[in-house]
């Protein structure tokens, strides 16, 4: 056995003072590692991927977890690949170990491998750009191919300390995208332009100094189209996203933990952000006690405040600032942070400062533009003689998207597109004098006031 391996290494030695080409082997599983190597996979993608290869003998599987087919190429198949005018071949090996194992029959392991070669006067050019070339465009393939998740934090006292999950997660399905989102198309085409420049941007956020990541704070009235647009933004991006619950991270601690268990090219919501911590409150607050007005505080006071304090999450504006800036996002890959919320005027400036939040976006009322949409969408029509009249309702009253869509909703039995915008019709003319009654009872109410203040001052004038 000794005298064959010596033998084996001297014509190893032999041919290669011949032999001018180079050969590297990717493994599937490395050494004690159990986890398939991120390499292969993404060697595996590239080859199948690039139709410009070829290769005429598959193998499909069925994915871990999903009833998706995946294929790559056969056992001992070979392609040529062509970079920047050098020819490499790759090829698939398998070969089949036998391992003694505990039990009394010796497993045989199956060893997949791939193999490069090319010749020696390119090494440079190989190991330098082209592996990395295959890599990166292997991973962008298998990030398009992959099941996206949509991730909830679990509350900490379900945390397990055997599976360490702190995110529960689904299959991220919602079919929103951003053609079928009502709004007005020039808005529209500027966060899409903005969403991908930042999702290219890897080379410019890391020239300025600056971590990949993007706030955005969406704002406006329920049923406006905020967390469609977050799902719009995943369609587009093929990001993860992970929707974070405040009131159930214990502290700052829990929530940069979270963080830190995010995977790249995810987007991080915080929905109604307003609404799950008082944040604002938390504030004043303390901006009291320096004052030197909260010095001499009664002890029970105190103590029902704390109470108070223990009993909802004791995330404080300063720990989600710094969740934000990046201390603890410097982690890598893309990450964009969404806050929703249905009172802009009530959140803190601090938290909303550019920089922090780097695009304010507002989602309002249906106007015609973002009607035309909704049309479009739910009745397939792109005109009608009722839309001028629908147009013009529509810049006088204030309806939502979601109001809006439900009156296009054909039901099932009046099921023709004039009966839909006819109630829609009726609908808008029904709120408009709404409101103008509204407005009329306001002005009623503050007659009385305005008489008084007249005479008031006409009272003056003849002192
Ligand atoms: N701009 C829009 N374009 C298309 N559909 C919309 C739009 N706005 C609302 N909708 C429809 O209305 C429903 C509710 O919208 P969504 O949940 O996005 O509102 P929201 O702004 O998040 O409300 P909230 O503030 O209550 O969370 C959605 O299912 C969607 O179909
Ligand atoms: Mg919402």
């Amino acid at each position: 056995c000794h005298l064959r391996g010596f033998i084996e290494k001297y014509v190893r030695r032999w041919t290669s003072f011949f032999n001018p080409y180079i050969q590297i082997t990717f493994h599937e599983y490395n050494g004690d590692n159990f986890c398939r190597s991120k390499v292969y996979s993404a060697i595996e993608s590239y080859l199948i991927a690039n139709s410009s290869l070829r290769a005429s003998r598959l193998r499909a599987d069925i994915a871990n977890n999903s009833r998706k087919l995946i294929l790559s190429m056969d056992d001992y198949e070979e392609v040529t690949d062509e970079f920047h005018g050098v020819k490499l071949w790759w090829s698939s090996h398998r070969s089949i170990s036998k391992t003694p194992s505990l039990s009394l029959y010796p497993t045989a392991v199956e060893k997949r491998y791939y193999k490069l070669t090319f010749h020696g006067r390119h090494r440079e050019l190989v190991t330098a750009y082209y592996l990395n070339h295959v890599i990166d465009q292997g991973k962008a393939i298998e990030v398009r191919n992959r099941q996206r998740k949509l991730y909830t934090n679990i509350p900490s006292e379900s945390w397990s300390s055997y599976r360490k999950t702190m995110w529960s997660h689904v299959a991220f399905q919602h079919p929103a995208t951003f053609q079928t989102l009502a709004m007005e198309p020039e808005k529209k085409k500027e966060i899409v332009d903005d969403l991908v420049a930042f999702s290219k941007g890897k080379d410019y956020y890391a020239r300025i100094g600056k971590v990949w990541k993007r706030g955005y704070l969406l704002y406006g009235p329920p049923g406006t189209g905020k967390s469609t647009m977050i799902a719009a933004m995943a369609n587009l991006l093929d990001y993860d996203v992970y929707d974070i619950e405040l009131t159930a991270v214990k502290d700052n601690t829990e929530l940069r933990r979270l963080l830190l268990e995010t995977s790249s090219k995810a987007i991080i919501v915080i929905e109604d952000i307003d609404c799950s911590l008082d944040l604002t409150g938390r504030r004043k607050k303390k901006e009291k006690e320096e004052d030197g007005h909260t010095n001499k505080v009664d002890p029970v006071e105190k103590g029902a405040e704390e109470e108070g304090k223990e009993k909802n999450s004791r995330v404080t504006l300063s720990g989600l600032l710094n969740f934000i800036d990046g201390i603890w996002s410097a982690c890598k890959g893309e990450r964009l942070i969404v806050f929703t919320t249905n009172h802009v005027d009530q959140l803190d400036p601090a938290l909303i400062r550019r920089g922090r939040m780097d695009k304010h976006i507002e989602l309002s009322y249906c106007r015609f533009e973002a009607f035309k949409v909704l049309a479009k969408n739910y009745l397939e029509l792109d005109s009608h003689r009722l839309f001028e009249r629908i147009g013009q309702l529509m810049g006088e009253t204030k309806m939502t998207p979601a109001d809006v869509a439900e009156y296009l909703m054909p039901k099932i039995q009046s099921g023709c597109a004039e009966t839909c915008l006819e109630n829609l019709i009726r609908a808008l003319e029904l709120e408009k004098e709404e409101t103008m009654l509204k407005a009329e009872e306001i002005n009623v109410k503050k007659m009385p006031e305005m008489l008084v203040k007249e005479e008031a001052k006409e009272g003056s004038k003849e002192d």
